[in-house]
């Protein structure tokens, strides 16, 4: 069996409408969780539906620890949780856990050992038999979640795990992933909670309207720019300008407190090295600017995320 849990080639989905997947390439190796961010629209779920054998390709290639997709073969590795999930309302989360676990052939005395377990395990113990429509949206999500693990899958694939759920419930399905993690499965997680992945996630890719624009470790992606602020005093937004074409940086106002009485102002930049810093405080100092406070700050995921996406013409899909 392929040590990649994942190997996508030209991967494309095309609904015919110019809309869905185009080309994507992307490898994830066994026990990696790996982040699949983008905008809305971008072709996230589309993806995740080939990979776990909904929908097919209509364009290159890929396998789930060497199985091609589709087949029985690589679908007895996956767990999936959807991400618009409706579970039959008339049963109770005991029974779906239980139909879930024969659909996937998991043996009823084995189903019997491993529920109880798993519903303890996604926060669902003691509801478990309540029928699905006295849950809240939250409880359907965990339930999901048990539906997903309960044939013991190599590779979990996530859509929004956490969509329904509260900060608690949140940090309850953080805590499920991470111990999920420790146990050397593999996770691929769509999500717009980046806070969740930055923390989860050991590699993400960034789609947009159906192509990768960037593959990265977490941890690169987060060293590539760092936040530099500066507050400084005697500024003018005519002085903002020519800071801005003088240094050839991006600098902009930031909206960020000030101490009280001070005419001080903030400003921000998204910088490569501390060289940069210097030139625009040599700058600065040129122009009769006074400095009083700069501070750098690791860009978190969420502010990588924006900049990449927010300059680009077609945002997530096509109008
Ligand atoms: N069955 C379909 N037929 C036609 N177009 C579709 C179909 N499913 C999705 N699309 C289109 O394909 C594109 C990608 O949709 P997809 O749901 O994969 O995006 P996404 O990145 O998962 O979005 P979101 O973050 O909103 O869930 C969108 O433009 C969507 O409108």
């Amino acid at each position: 069996m392929s040590s990649l849990a994942i190997e996508a080639s030209e991967l494309t989905k095309d609904y015919g409408n110019g809309r869905g997947c185009r080309g994507v390439t992307i490898q994830v190796k066994e026990g990696e969780a790996f982040g699949f961010l983008g905008p809305n629209g971008a072709g996230k779920s589309t993806f995740v539906k080939m990979l776990v054998g909904l929908i097919r390709p209509t364009g290159g290639s890929a396998a789930l620890f060497g199985e091609r997709v589709g087949t029985i073969e690589a679908k007895r590795l996956i767990g999936y949780l959807p991400e618009l999930y409706r579970y039959q309302e008339w049963l109770t989360g005991e029974e779906v856990v239980r139909l879930h676990a024969r659909l996937c052939g998991v043996k009823p005395p084995e189903a019997q050992r491993i529920i109880p377990r798993l519903l303890e395990e996604v926060g669902i113990g003691a509801r478990g038999r309540d029928r699905v429509k006295h849950y809240s949206k939250g409880m359907q999500q965990r339930l999901g979640l048990a539906c997903a693990l309960v044939n013991d899958p190599k590779i979990v694939f996530l859509d929004e795990p956490s969509s329904a759920l509260d900060p608690l419930g949140r940090s309850d399905v953080r805590q499920i992933l991470q111990r999920l993690k420790a146990q050397g499965k593999t996770l691929f997680l769509n999500s717009h909670l980046l806070e969740d992945v930055e923390i989860l996630c050991d590699r993400v890719a960034l789609l947009n309207n159906g192509h990768v624009l960037h593959t990265g470790t977490v941890s690169d992606v987060l060293q590539e720019k760092t936040r530099w602020h500066f507050r400084v005093g005697g500024f003018t937004p005519l002085l903002l300008q020519w800071l801005r074409e003088a240094s050839a940086l991006p600098v902009s106002q930031a909206d960020l407190p000030v101490p009280d009485g001070s005419d001080t102002v903030w400003l921000a930049a998204e910088l490569d090295n501390e060289e940069q810093a210097g030139w625009l405080n040599t700058l600065m100092i040129e122009q009769g600017i006074t400095l009083y406070e700069v501070s750098k700050a690791r860009t978190r995921l969420e502010e990588w995320f924006v900049s990449a996406v927010s300059g680009l013409s077609h945002r997530g899909e096509r109008p």
